[in-house]
């Protein structure tokens, strides 16, 4: 990715931040509608063979024949909602990427999370750029490298946020969304993505 931004990674990969990428207002107003409009759901994973349920909501959305397997779950997407192919169209002037799919995570409230993970399959390619939109409450976003499980980095996503990984990131580090008691209001992380054919 071209960009003037300073990365945010000390080495093996990129990193950006747009704290502001979307004002308050507009954060505020898609916030509503893809909270009420987007068809969430509870989905299992499984885990070494065990299938559990997320502790979130998820919704994938994106081209047609589009589909995307990850942790034993396949999803099939739904056709681009207006807000979504809105903010993609947004986000591709910061990071000229053809995105052709989002994963929608619904946090619901502190207790939702995410766990220590790469964005690693093999249908995003080797060195996918993964550009990241957070609305509503503001939750912390840790990245750690992935063999040592030290250098551990922290960004606060807030309201409107952009962050953007590419290049070698999804190599050589992993992230998470952890457990947050004290938050008791809902999360939108949208992160788009590019599936190669075939997959
Ligand atoms: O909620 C976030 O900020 C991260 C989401 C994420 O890592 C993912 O969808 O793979
Ligand atoms: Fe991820």
């Amino acid at each position: 990715m071209q960009t003037n931004q300073e990365n945010l990674l000390p080495f093996h990969g990129n990193v950006y931040f747009f704290p502001n990428f979307f004002g308050d207002e507009e954060s505020r107003e898609l916030f509503e509608s893809l909270y009420h409009e987007l068809h969430w759901k509870h989905k299992p994973i499984k885990i070494f063979g065990k299938e559990i349920m997320q502790p979130r909501l998820t919704a994938f959305y994106g081209d047609p024949g589009t589909s995307y397997t990850y942790s034993g779950l396949q999803q099939a997407a739904i056709p681009w909602h207006p807000a979504l192919s809105g903010i993609k169209r947004k986000i591709e002037t910061a990071c000229p990427e053809p995105f052709n799919c989002v994963l929608a995570n619904l946090y619901r409230d502190g207790q939702d999370s995410m766990g220590w993970h790469r964005d690693n399959e093999e249908s995003l390619g080797a060195c996918p750029t993964i550009a990241s939109v957070s609305l509503g409450a503001s939750r912390s976003f840790q990245m750690r490298d992935y063999a040592t499980k030290s250098t551990r980095l922290s960004f606060e996503l807030g309201n409107g946020s952009l962050l953007i990984m590419s290049g070698e990131t999804q190599q050589y580090w992993e992230h998470q969304v952890p457990k947050s008691k004290p938050i008791s209001s809902p999360r939108i992380n949208l992160t788009f993505r590019h599936i190669m054919a075939n997959f």
